[in-house]
């Protein structure tokens, strides 16, 4: 199996406060990844350190066996790491087909599977959108574009922080299925989401953070029939 991303022993700060202590973090190719935990308890600092938004005080990470621990985001995401903050990042002046073509370019190896047209047949209500302006599409839409910009990048980890966050339920679904679609095309993904029971269902691992320690890690099918662990960490 192909390591995309190889995460260490990695330590964070927030000046004083001791963020990330200690955790490992593998992502094969092909293999989906959820983060689980509590409110406040490291996973999108985690992310952010990944991504070389805030930098690790401590570990390594690789990403393809490159050492990335002090990269910055654009190296990142041009080894093919593509990050969906939580609270999108679109760019609310263009419109959708502009957000889309802004940020198309072949995936790391070349590859170019995700092209305008495919990322507008994967998310038929931007296709219906295309003259309107970032700042005029409703929330889902927004987070739609926000992944399928994400997806013109050709990556080969898609990065997800709280993509469903204040949507109607049929646009959670639509996003769930959007996710699930992606999976099938062997894509990785790191999945962060508060509906634990979707990130069990639609991801091959879970690790789970406890005040920025790794207290678990489990195959999803297991984990799912683990109710003590979900209650004991997840407080469910
Ligand atoms: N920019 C920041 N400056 C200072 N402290 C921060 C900053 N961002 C996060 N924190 C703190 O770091 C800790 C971890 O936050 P983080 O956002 O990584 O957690 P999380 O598990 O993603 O939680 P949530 O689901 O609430 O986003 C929290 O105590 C949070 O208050």
């Amino acid at each position: 199996m192909t390591t995309l991303i190889e995460a260490r022993d990695i330590h964070a700060h927030y000046g004083a406060s001791h963020v990330l202590q200690g955790i490992d973090l593998t992502i094969h190719a092909g293999e989906s990844i959820g983060l689980l935990g509590r409110n406040g308890m490291g996973k999108t600092t985690l992310i952010r350190s990944i991504m070389g938004h805030v930098p690790a005080s401590g570990g390594s990470i690789t990403i393809r066996g490159r050492n990335c621990t002090r990269a910055a985001p654009y190296q990142v995401s041009r080894l093919g790491v593509a990050y969906v903050p939580e609270g999108r990042g679109i760019f609310p002046n263009l419109n959708v087909r502009e957000n889309l073509q802004v940020a198309a370019r072949p995936g790391f190896d070349g590859r170019n599977d995700w092209t305008y047209e495919r990322v507008l047949q994967t998310f038929p209500r931007l296709s219906e959108r295309l003259d309107h302006g970032g700042q005029q599409l409703s929330g889902g839409e927004q987070q739609m574009l926000a992944i399928g910009r994400a997806l013109m990048t050709n990556p080969d980890v898609l990065i997800l922080d709280e993509a469903t966050e204040g949507l109607a339920p049929l646009i959670i679904a639509e996003i769930w299925r959007i996710i699930a679609a992606v999976r099938e095309t062997g894509m990785s993904a790191l999945i962060v989401d508060r509906n634990y029971r979707k990130v069990l269902a639609h991801t091959d691992r879970c690790i789970v953070l406890e005040k920025g320690c790794l207290v678990e890690s489990e195959a999803s099918p297991v984990l799912a029939k683990s109710p003590d662990v979900l209650t004991r960490y997840l407080g469910v």
